[in-house]
């Protein structure tokens, strides 16, 4: 039997809802979501698999980069990168009404030339009238619209019906990752994003920003049990002392939220050892850079 398959990218400024919009499609937390901006310093790429369909969600590079950044190559490289794709998933942020930036995207999404769905998100906190004035001025700048949504991926409202569009437009084709394959990415990425997530939930200020992941070990226990153990790295002796709190009563609640969660994504018992160290600048540090770019082995 054939199926609809095929590969789709997010377009959209940060913190529209894409990952909050990818969350409600997978049905389960893949994705870091925060209200701070540019959380997801790595995308993931999301395989959404049903009985008739299988859509890879990918991201840009460059797209989401602040505009005074972006070079001429860079914008090059971006539309170059979606005419890859199968098709485009355009989200604005309809409280937001549409920035600089939105325009910015637009361009990119329309030299491309690819067919694209528009999603204007947050419609429960907008007004109709400006969520509509929103969606009229991106499909006016966007060359090959298929269709328009008003959603609110945080309530989940109209997130199916986009879904039913994107597989309505995706061409039949293989079913390309095995059912089971929810991410491209390794196991030890994951859990240093969920980590990660839990410690940017339950602290403030510099911290979060101040904080590292490095998945040092995941093993399989013989009892079924995943063990892993993680390096969290900040900058200073005050911010270790945040992140373990009284008591340990800081570290004991992000160990516990983050292991709930990978259990979740695993299917079964995990222990977690969590370690706080100080490394003085770590962001110079090239070994974090090896831990985004996904060179740390996965489990063996
Ligand atoms: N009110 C409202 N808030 C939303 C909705 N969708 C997402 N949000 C919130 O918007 C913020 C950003 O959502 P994300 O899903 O992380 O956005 P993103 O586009 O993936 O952000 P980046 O990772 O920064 O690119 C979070 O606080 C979400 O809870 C929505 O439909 N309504």
């Amino acid at each position: 039997m054939s199926i609809k398959s095929g590969f789709v990218a997010l377009a959209g400024k940060p913190n529209v809802g894409k990952s909050t919009f990818i969350n409600v499609v997978m049905g389960r937390k893949v994705v870091i979501v925060s209200d701070k901006p540019q959380t997801t310093r790595n995308r993931i790429n999301c395989i959404y698999t049903d009985r008739d369909s299988q859509i890879i969600f990918v991201d840009t590079p460059g797209i989401h980069k602040p505009l005074h950044r972006l070079g001429e190559y860079m914008v090059k490289a971006a539309v170059q990168a979606l005419k890859g794709v199968d098709l485009i998933l355009f989200m604005l942020d309809a409280a937001d009404g549409f920035t600089k930036t939105d325009e910015h995207v637009a361009k990119i999404v329309s030299e491309s030339g690819t067919k694209t769905i528009i999603a204007v998100n947050k419609i429960d906190v907008a007004g109709e009238e400006k969520a509509k004035a929103v969606g009229q001025l991106a499909k006016s700048m966007v060359e090959n619209v298929v269709s328009v949504h008003y959603i609110s991926a945080l309530k989940g409202e109209g997130v199916f019906e986009v879904l039913e569009k994107i597989k309505e437009e995706l061409p039949e084709g293989p079913q390309y990752y095995p059912e089971d394959m929810v991410t491209d990415r390794p196991l030890s990425f994951m859990a240093a994003e969920i980590i990660r997530e839990k410690i940017f939930h339950l602290t403030r200020q510099e911290v979060p920003h101040s904080t590292a992941v490095v998945i040092e070990e995941i093993k399989d226990r013989p009892n079924g049990v995943l063990y892993i153990r993680a390096n969290i790295y900040v900058e200073r002796d005050s911010q270790k002392g945040i992140l373990i709190g009284k008591n340990g009563s800081m570290i004991k609640k992000i160990g516990t939220l983050a292991r709930e969660e990978l259990e979740f994504l695993v299917g079964r018992k995990v222990y977690l050892d969590l370690n706080v160290k100080v490394k003085e600048n770590w962001r110079e540090k090239d070994f974090i850079i090896l831990q985004e770019i996904g060179l740390k082995d996965d489990i063996k």
